[in-house]
């Protein structure tokens, strides 16, 4: 017999080790092999993780260069490179500030420089130099109405790139004629990198006749000034960008595979875009247990299926917990009584909502040993209050912050 809950805990964390952003920047670094006169600029709450494995990696070839990531992220200095902090996930004067002195580094640039700009999750709130004559408390206050609205990532960063002078590919066209590779961790499901920190250097899908489309959906009451901006197309077009996606929840699930395989389980990835209600998903992954348990479908056991994505919460309770967490806690009432099987879920971040778990990790036994200590389950998820219900049971899974941020991470394991 196999030890799930062991192997549960090697495969989290050698998946989310694979995304970590200096294994990820290095390894992207090895094949490209650049030239002198690179210039870094990196976004996003990443960024100086990404920047500092570059700048190791890189050496002398590095220029000058930039890190603009969100306040307490930065872990020191840098040689060469300029370090600011600012607002996420609303912008502030530093975003500006910082965002300013990118463009003067790029500015200026000729055919044989190159930037390197690493992007990952937060870059659309840290880097941003509004449009047209618009000021930093028009965009503030757009952000946290697109926040508050109920749009989805891809919506809400349709609207911001219209609004920007470096986001939806505006930034590429400002280092023109220099070369631009870019690499990107990514926190968007399926990867568009047209959404990813708004796309600063990748070319736009998005048009105004979708910008029009959102504000008429969400009933955004936008100001007259803002509705300018927006009649105005971003770059659909760019020549001087080459782009690679160097972490994903795809590559976690990829890597969880990989692991779980060489454990000696019969694997299989179900979805890497799992985005629906969080007690819905968990429902659906006990159906599939208890398939498993009583018909061995879809794999023979022992087996690992593997699931990436995010799924979601409707808060209404007052409890604590995570989508990770709410979603093994609604599986755990569908195998309940089950033998040698477990289902995990972890946020790659390793911050689960509000909460100092990455997720956490239920079994056939969760439902009766909560019972046990008077706590009902349909209670618990009722009051959104995973986190106290997991920690009574030692099913929290605890990692710290891990420094990498790609959705989240869920699987079963079936012996
Ligand atoms: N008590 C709770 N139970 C379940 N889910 C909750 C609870 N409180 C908050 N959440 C969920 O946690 C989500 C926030 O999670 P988290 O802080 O991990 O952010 P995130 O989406 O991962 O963003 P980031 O990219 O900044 O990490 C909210 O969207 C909300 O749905
Ligand atoms: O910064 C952003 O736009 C989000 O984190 C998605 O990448
Ligand atoms: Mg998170």
């Amino acid at each position: 017999m196999k030890n799930l809950r062991e192997d549960a805990f090697r495969i989290i964390k050698g998946s989310i080790d694979f995304v970590l952003p200096e294994k990820a920047v290095q390894q992207e670094l090895e094949k490209l092999s650049l030239d002198d006169n690179i210039h870094i600029v990196a976004i996003g709450k990443a960024a100086w993780r990404m920047a500092k494995a570059a700048k190791d990696f890189l050496k002398d070839k590095v220029k000058d260069g930039i890190v603009i990531t969100k306040h307490g992220h930065s872990q020191g200095t840098i040689e060469g490179l300029q370090i600011y902090e600012a607002g996420h996930p609303i912008p502030d004067e530093n975003t500006i500030k910082a965002t300013k002195k990118a463009i003067e580094l790029v500015q200026n640039l000729r055919e044989d420089d190159v930037v390197l700009f690493l992007v990952s999750g937060g870059g659309s709130a840290l880097f941003e130099l509004p449009a047209d004559d618009l000021t930093l408390e028009n965009i503030k206050n757009v952000t946290d109405m697109l926040l508050k609205s109920g749009a989805n990532i891809v919506e809400i960063n349709t609207v911001r790139k219209h609004l920007s002078r470096v986001k939806g590919g505006n930034f590429a066209k400002l280092v023109e004629p220099a070369k631009i590779y870019s690499l990107v961790l990514s926190d968007v499901l399926g990867d568009r990198l047209d959404s990813i920190a708004s796309g600063p250097a990748y070319p736009d899908s998005t048009t105004i006749k979708d910008v029009e489309k959102i504000i008429k959906k969400y009933d955004l009451q936008l100001s007259e000034e803002i509705l300018q901006t927006l009649k105005k197309e971003t770059p659909k077009h760019l020549n001087n960008v080459e782009t690679r996606i160097i972490g994903s929840v795809t590559k976690v699930c990829e890597s969880a595979a990989k692991i779980a395989q060489s454990l000696g389980y019969n694997t299989m990835i179900l979805t890497t875009t799992l985005d629906c209600e969080a007690k819905e998903a968990g429902s659906f992954l006990a159906a599939i247990v208890r398939e498993e348990k009583e018909r061995e479908r879809p794999l023979n056991t022992p087996c690992a299926i593997i699931l990436g994505g995010e799924t979601v919460v409707h808060v209404r309770g007052n409890g604590k917990g995570g989508r990770n967490q709410e979603l093994v806690l609604s599986a755990a009432r569908g195998i309940k009584g089950y033998q040698g099987v477990l289902i995990a879920s972890v946020g790659t971040d390793g911050t689960d909502g509000p909460t100092d778990a990455a997720g956490g990790i239920v079994d056939g036994e969760t439902v009766n040993r909560l019972q046990g200590k008077g706590i009902d389950v349909e209670n618990v998820l009722n009051d959104n209050d995973s986190y106290h219900a997991l920690q009574s049971i030692d099913g929290l899974v605890i990692t710290g912050p891990t420094g990498t941020n790609v959705n989240d991470l869920t699987f079963i394991l079936c012996n």
